[in-house]
């Protein structure tokens, strides 16, 4: 059986390596049939040059090819996937599994809500933890989760797709994985923007703690569980992001603290996250002021200056 990769990106372009290296037949899947033709030439994909694809992954542009696979990983980022999904009829019937980590900003909803409407009845599941695409690429140790709301459902995928240095831990709680994955990303860029305003690693630390505090709120209200938002796709994710260069919203938000330009064509999904994230808060009464700070700065209608002068003229109270 075959796995198929949906998104020939950094991250998709991680996965089929890992899943190939550990003697899967992989199937990679890429839009841009010119990229795809010169990355079966070259054997590397342009978002992530320095990973050799070994033999096993074959490469594609045709959608056709992913038909009947054991599952679908689906590695566009997160405000792509709706659209990608409604192009994709011939998906349906396979365990497809998300891979982006966002909040759909058109419908204020996770990735598995907008499989699960595309796609009625296809088991929907989501891949999310603490992992840059450039170490699961060099076969580095990482671990994931992978939550399934279908217990035998995860847990066959699971054993579909884990690997001897690509460790995935099972959940059947969906909203708290896609919801720790969706905004550590916008914590990282609160954090980022700190370090790059030279606000200092203590003023990183307490948004750190703050933010994850934010996260907890959001998702407990949604009916996550405390211990998945404590576990890999929260906590061990945010301490990854919010703190390292590697990652890609906190270079963002080093850019922003400390105003220089960054490069648009990066992926920053921590950006519309959060407004989508506040939008939803706003929506059943979760107070999220750091999420609502890196929107403000997103949008460019604040100065980090500003954000932080009202982050601490916030009302003092327990912790
Ligand atoms: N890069 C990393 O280290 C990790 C990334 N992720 C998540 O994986 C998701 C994808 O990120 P990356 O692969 O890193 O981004 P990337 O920027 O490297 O690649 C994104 C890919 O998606 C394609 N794409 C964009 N819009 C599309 C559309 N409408 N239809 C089909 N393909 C489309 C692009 O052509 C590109 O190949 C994100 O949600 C990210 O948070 C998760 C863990 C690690
Ligand atoms: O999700 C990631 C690591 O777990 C990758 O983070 P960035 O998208 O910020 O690069």
């Amino acid at each position: 059986m075959t796995i198929a990769v949906a998104g020939a990106g950094a991250f998709g372009t991680a996965l089929a390596i890992a899943e190939a290296l550990a003697g899967r037949e992989v199937i990679l899947w890429g839009r841009d049939p010119a990229a795809i033709e010169e990355a079966s030439r070259t054997r590397r994909t342009a978002r992530l040059p320095q990973a050799e694809l070994p033999e096993g992954v074959r490469l594609t542009s045709s959608l056709d090819d992913l038909a009947g696979a054991e599952a679908v990983l689906l590695a566009v980022p997160a405000q792509a996937l709706r659209p990608f999904l409604a192009e994709a009829p011939m998906l349906a019937g396979s365990p497809l599994v998300a891979c982006a980590k966002g909040i759909d900003l058109a419908t204020v909803t996770g990735p598995t809500a907008l499989i699960e409407d595309a796609f009625p009845g296809t088991p929907a599941a989501v891949l999310t933890g603490p992992s840059f695409a450039a170490d699961i690429a060099k076969g580095l140790p990482t671990a994931l989760t992978l939550a399934c709301a279908d217990e035998t459902c995860s847990e066959h995928l699971q054993h579909s797709l884990s690997t001897p240095n690509l460790r995935l831990y099972r959940s059947t709680d969906v909203t708290g994985a896609e919801l720790g994955g969706a905004l550590k990303n916008v914590m990282a860029i609160a954090c980022g923007a700190a370090m790059g305003a030279e606000l200092g690693e203590s003023a990183r630390a307490a948004l750190l703690t703050r933010g994850f505090a934010e996260m907890q709120r959001l998702a407990l209200a949604l009916g996550a569980r405390a211990e998945t938002l404590a576990g890999l796709s929260g906590f061990g994710d945010l301490v990854l992001t919010a703190t390292s260069p590697g990652s890609r919203n906190y270079r963002y938000g080093l850019a922003i603290g400390a105003r220089e330009t960054f490069d648009p064509s990066v992926t920053v999904e921590g950006a519309a996250t959060a407004g989508a994230a506040l939008a939803l808060s706003r929506r059943i009464g979760v107070d999220l002021p750091i999420t609502a700070a890196v929107a403000a700065l997103v949008a460019g209608e604040a100065e980090v200056s500003d954000v932080l002068a009202g982050l601490l003229s916030r009302p003092l109270k327990e912790e």
